[in-house]
This record gives C-alpha cells, sequence and structure tokens, in this order.
C-alpha cells in the first residue's frame, strides 16, 4: 500500500466518473432488505407533519367563532354535528383537538426518528462491510497505488456521511414536500388569493437551491479527498513515529501536518462560505413572504381587500395564515441543511460505488478447478514481468523445481527475487510465459486452493494487535494447544513465548511492536508452520535473528522442508547453502544456478558474495567491489 501522500488518487477519480446514480443506489442496492423501516419512517414522518398544521387550523376557527364572533364554528374533516353548540363547548373541543393532534404529532415523531434511525444504520453497516469485502478482493496493484488514509477514510468518514444523510436527509425532505404542499393545500383552500403571495417564495427558494447544489457539488468532493490525504499523511507519521523521533524531525512533519490539514480547511472553508450566502439567502426570502403576507392580510382585515384582491379575509384566517406562514420558515432553512447532506452524501457515495466497481483481474478464473493435494512440482516458463505501466522488472525467469526441493534465492537487493515468489502466490500475473504449480498454469486454477497450498513467510513479518496464540493460529483456527506447541518449537518461538509475562496469552500490540523483530520472525514461522502448506517460501524469514537462533531454527525445520517444496531468499548466504539450487538473481534475470559448490567452482556473482560474507576480502574480483558499489549507488536493482 501505498504509504506517501500523492494527493491525486487518480484510479479512484477514474472510476468516480463512472458511478451514476449513486444515491438510487444506495436505497435500490444496500436498503432493500430493511425499506419497510424506511416506509414506515416515511409514513410517520408524512403523519406528524400533517398534524402539526391542524392547531393553526383550528386556532384560525376558534378565534373568529370563539374570541372575535365573526363566523360559525366549522373545521375541516370534523361534521358539524358534532361541534357543540356553546361557545364554551366550542372553546374545550379546541383544546381537546389542539392537545390531541400535538400528542400524536408526538407518538408519530418517535416511530419516525426511530426507523429512519434504524434503516440508516443498519444501511451503514451493509455499506461499510461491502465496501471493505469489494476492497480486500482488490488486486495488489490497487494498494499499491492508493493512500491508505484514503482508504480509512472511504470505510470510515464515507459510510459516516451516508448515516447521516440517510438519518436527516430523508426526514427534511419529506418535512419540505409535505409541509409545502400541506401548508400550500390548506393556503389556497382559505383564500387562494392571499396564498400567491405567501408561496411566491417556493419557486425563488427552489431556483436558488439549484443554483447551490450545482456550485457545492465539486467542492463537496474536494474536500472529500483532502480528507483522505490528511488521514494519510496523519497515520503516516504515526506508523513512523520513531523515525521522527529518532531523525528529530518533529518540526518538518508539524510543517507538513499543518500543509494537509490548511488545505483541508481552505476547501472546507470555501464550500462553508456557500453556505453562508445559502442559508441567510434562504431566510429573507422566506421572512418576505411572512411580512408580505403580514401586509396584505393586515391590510386586508383592516381595510377590506387591497390593490387587485376581492374576497373577504377573517382575523382568524390571518393567523392562521401568518402562522402556517412560520411553519415554511424552518424546512426551507433546513433545505439548506439537507442539500448539503445530500452534496456530501452524494460524494462519498460514488466515492464507495467507485472503489466497489474497479475490476479484479487476479480471480479465479470462469470455469478454474482446485489444485487438489499439491505435490510440489514448480516451473517457471520465461517469464516478464512489471509492476503497472513501470519498467520491467523481471526477465526470461525460467526454472525448474521438482517436489520436495528446496530453492535458495540469492542476489543484490533491489533485483527481483521477492517478485519471483509473489508471482507464484499470484498476487501479480505475470506479463508473459507462465508459473506453473504441479503442470497447472497459476492463472487456471482457483486463487484460494492456490493459496492455500504455499505458506510465505515475508521479510517484513506482521503481527495483528491480538494475543501470541491469536497470531499463531491465524488461519488454522481449530488449532490444538498441543498443535501450537509444536509449531512454535520447530520455530525456536516457545521458549521466549513462555517466559514472556502472560504466555501465549501476551498481546503483542499493534503490529507486533511489543517484540523483537527476530521474536516476530519466529512467530510468523509458526503461524506458518501450523498452517502445513505444500510449498514453503521463506523471504528473508531468519534475517533478524542472530546466526545461532537461525542455525537451531533451521535444524528443526530441516525435517519440514525435505518433503516439500521450499524457495529461502537470504542475503545470508549460510542460510542457502544446503539447499539443491540456488539461483542467483540480478537485475531481474537468473545469472547463476547450481548449488553451492557448483557455484563456488564457477567464481561468478555468488562466489564473490561467498568470499564478502566470509570475511575474505583478497580473495574478490576487483570487477566485483566495482559492480558492488555502482550498485550501492544506485540502490536499487543496478538499473541503467
Ligand atoms: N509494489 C511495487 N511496485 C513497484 N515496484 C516495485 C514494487 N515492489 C518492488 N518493486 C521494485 O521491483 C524491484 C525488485 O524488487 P524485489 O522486492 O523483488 O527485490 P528483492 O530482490 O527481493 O530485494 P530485497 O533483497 O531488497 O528484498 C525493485 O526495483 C523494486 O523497487
Amino acid at each position: 500500500m501505498s504509504t506517501d501522500a500523492d494527493p491525486d488518487s487518480t484510479l479512484l477519480n477514474e472510476h468516480r466518473e463512472d458511478v451514476s446514480r449513486p444515491i438510487v443506489r444506495l436505497f435500490t442496492e444496500y436498503g432493500r432488505d430493511d425499506l419497510h423501516w424506511f416506509v414506515v419512517g416515511v409514513l410517520a414522518s408524512t403523519m406528524a407533519r400533517f398534524l402539526g398544521l391542524v392547531p393553526p387550523i383550528i386556532l384560525g376557527a376558534a378565534i373568529d367563532a370563539i374570541f372575535n364572533d365573526s363566523a360559525a364554528y366549522t373545521l375541516p374533516v370534523i361534521p358539524n354535528a358534532w361541534i357543540p353548540a356553546t361557545e364554551t363547548g366550542q372553546f374545550w373541543l379546541s383544546a381537546a383537538l389542539m392537545g390531541g393532534t400535538m400528542a400524536l404529532a408526538a407518538v408519530m415523531h418517535f416511530f419516525r426518528q426511530s426507523t429512519l434511525n434504524l434503516f440508516s444504520h443498519r444501511v451503514k453497516h451493509e455499506v461499510r462491510t461491502s465496501s471493505y469485502q469489494a476492497m480486500q478482493r482488490l488486486d495488489m496493484d490497487f494498494f499499491n497505488e492508493m493512500q491508505t488514509g484514503q482508504l480509512m477514510s472511504i470505510l470510515n468518514n464515507d459510510t459516516n456521511r451516508l448515516e447521516l444523510f440517510l438519518d436527516n436527509m430523508t426526514d427534511s425532505v419529506i418535512q419540505l414536500v409535505v409541509l409545502v404542499i400541506g401548508i400550500g393545500g390548506v393556503l389556497l383552500w382559505i383564500n387562494w388569493q392571499l396564498a400567491l403571495v405567501t408561496l411566491f417564495v417556493i419557486p425563488l427558494a427552489a431556483l436558488f437551491t439549484y443554483w447551490f447544489m450545482s456550485i457545492v457539488e465539486e467542492m463537496y468532493a474536494d474536500i472529500r479527498e483532502t480528507v483522505g490525504d490528511l488521514n494519510t499523511r496523519l497515520e503516516n507519521n504515526l506508523g513512523g513515529i520513531e523515525v521522527i523521533k529518532s531523525a528529530t524531525t518533529e518540526e518538518f512533519e508539524d510543517e507538513r501536518v499543518r500543509d494537509a490539514s490548511y488545505e483541508y480547511f481552505r476547501r472546507d472553508w470555501l464550500a462553508l462560505r456557500m453556505n453562508f450566502i445559502y442559508r441567510p439567502g434562504l431566510q429573507i426570502l422566506t421572512s418576505i413572504a411572512f411580512v408580505a403576507t403580514f401586509i396584505v392580510g393586515g391590510l386586508w382585515v383592516i381595510s377590506g381587500p387591497p390593490g387587485p384582491f376581492t374576497g373577504n379575509l377573517s382575523i382568524g384566517n390571518l393567523v392562521t395564515f401568518l402562522l402556517l406562514t412560520q411553519q415554511l420558515v424552518d424546512p426551507l432553512a433546513q433545505m439548506s441543511e439537507a442539500v448539503d447532506r445530500y452534496e456530501d452524501a452524494k460524494a462519498s457515495s460514488s466515492r464507495i460505488f467507485a472503489l466497489m466497481s474497479i475490476p479484479v483481474s487476479i480471480r479465479s478464473a470462469e470455469g478454474a478447478t482446485d489444485l487438489g493435494d499439491v505435490r510440489g512440482r514448480v516451473e517457471y516458463d520465461d517469464v516478464d514481468f512489471s509492476y503497472g505501466d513501470e519498467e520491467p522488472v523481471l526477465h526470461d525467469i525460467d526454472f525448474e523445481v521438482e517436489p520436495g526441493q528446496t530453492i535458495g534465492l540469492v542476489g543484490p537487493t533491489g533485483a527481483g527475487k521477492t517478485t519471483i515468489l509473489k508471482l507464484l502466490l499470484r498476487l501479480y500475473d505475470v506479463d508473459s510465459g507462465a508459473v506453473r504449480v504441479d503442470g497447472h498454469d497459476v492463472r487456471e486454477v482457483t486463487v484460494e486452493s492456490l493459496r492455500e497450498s504455499i505458506g510465505y513467510v515475508s521479510q517484513d513479518p506482521f503481527l495483528f494487535d491480538g494475543t501470541v496464540r491469536e497470531n499463531i493460529v491465524y488461519g488454522a483456527f481449530d488449532a490444538t494447544d498441543e498443535e501450537v506447541e509444536r509449531a512454535t518449537k520447530r520455530a525456536e518461538a516457545h521458549e521466549f513465548i513462555e517466559r514472556m509475562p502472560e504466555g501465549y496469552d501476551t498481546r503483542v500490540g499493534e503490529r507486533g511492536v511489543m517484540l523483537s523483530g527476530g521474536q516476530r520472525q519466529r512467530i510468523c514461522i509458526a503461524r506458518t508452520i501450523l498452517n502445513d502448506p505444500s510449498i514453503l517460501i521463506f523471504d528473508e524469514a531468519t534475517s533478524a535473528v542472530d546466526t545461532e537462533t537461525e542455525m537451531l531454527i533451521q535444524r528443526s525445520l530441516d525435517d519440514l522442508t525435505e518433503d516439500r517444496t521450499t524457495f529461502i531468499i537470504a542475503h545470508r548466504l549460510s542460510t542457502v547453502r544446503k539447499a539443491d539450487e540456488v539461483l542467483v538473481v540480478e537485475d531481474g534475470r537468473i545469472v547463476e544456478r547450481g548449488d553451492h559448490e557448483a557455484l563456488l567452482e564457477e567464481d561468478g556473482l555468488y562466489a564473490n558474495l561467498w568470499s564478502v560474507q566470509a570475511g575474505e576480502m583478497d580473495a574478490l574480483d576487483p570487477e566485483f567491489i566495482e559492480q558492488a558499489s555502482e550498485r550501492a549507488a544506485m540502490g536499487v536493482r543496478g538499473e541503467d
């Protein structure tokens, strides 16, 4: 995985552009199973909002009939026969109806909130687990390109944003739609002419919102990206805290974090500034509607219909109008938040769907069969390989290994040894040629059966946060205590584990930080032994243990490797001395091959490396010394 901040995660962006209607997909693909909760929530929310319209209507009727005595007491829906004849009766009916609808609205709000929250949390859970599943299956090329922080930001921040959106946005939209339709309907029914004065703001608010949305959409996508960059920087620094402290680069890192954080602040601020215009803008529009209704309605009540208006308007009607207009302010003002959340959620879900749509090229082919019992014959047939679009790293790799043989791979750093064996695990596919196991091209068998048959101890042993035991049984979860102990004894790990404060139950810390490099390696070797694979790969697996412990590990591994194909990558040549064949890799090619004795006789690169390690500096070929310093100067493979 890329550990340095590459601000432009092009791979994700390319796919993001192809994602269409992400919000619809959110509902159809992830909300489907819980849609009933959503429907209940929508109904409860709609009911609650409609019930909220009732008290102003009752109040208007009560003012005209009871307090002003200017009209008969009538209510929509309630039959006149049910209405008491006395003013006192009408008064108490009004109080009961207003109290009743408010209480019922509160119950509806309870259902609205609990069901919509349940729906949104479930969708969030589904989206998070699906995006993790999809991500885990992506090719290694993807992890090489993507920043860890970007990925964490998708799995965490983006899914959280969806929840926020589903929680609040649905409700805000319902509130807006119901209130606009409900209030609009009631106002038009009471007095359609005054209603036009009140409702003229609605299309203006819609236009204003459309304009706002078109501007902020890109801004939100930008913000999400900078959050990812900031996360990457923070994660890098926390992971490399030892390097920072020992190199005393705290100030340099302060500066880099400040830069990343400032970039986030800057883009966030740009979007916020738009909000500063949008929110007051909407507020002004709704206030204009309120004041216009008050002026026109007030004049109407005082001295009859003003200007082009006709007909009557009672005080009760005006009070209902003003109360309902006031109710319009809230949802319209909240619309900005809803739009914010919508844009946010759209950017987040398009990132999530983009991640899910990245094609996986390393997967089991259609109709691929399992490898079955592996004998361990391995064949590299004229293999060429390059990482992504970069320069080729391996050229014409061609060798065969018989079942049970032990093969050593040696050569300068960056020569391509690890890469050769990553092709056997099919972490990458060859550019040309083929890698075969027991005669089967690795691309034609299922990836699972291939990888299950291979045990890989990498040069960078990774332990999960958890106990020693949990790390050892990783992949062989049913192993018994006896089996675990047998494996750790073979890996020369049992004794040091026993000496730890809580033995096998000692926690190893994040990435195994509480253990030494050599202890981590031995635990990883034990894990591999326990998984009992047919083919073993030790990539610098004992580089961090002292020579004495390495000798002990090798001795106890001898019977393990005796009848299984084993690859050992080592810089310490004594590690591969007993190998059936040693492949000497230089600059992506196999330049020498043979057993230890034969290679010494050849007097080439291997013989020179051996002399270096044996301390026989005088025996070194001057040409070798010259080439070695060229390689060291270039840092890697000795490319020209
Ligand atoms: N994921 C990657 N993306 C791009 N290039 C890579 C990647 N991994 C390795 N390389 C490059 O491929 C070349 C071979 O690397 P590889 O790790 O196979 O060498 P190696 O012989 O195992 O080195 P070492 O002995 O230091 O472990 C190097 O030049 C390295 O920079």
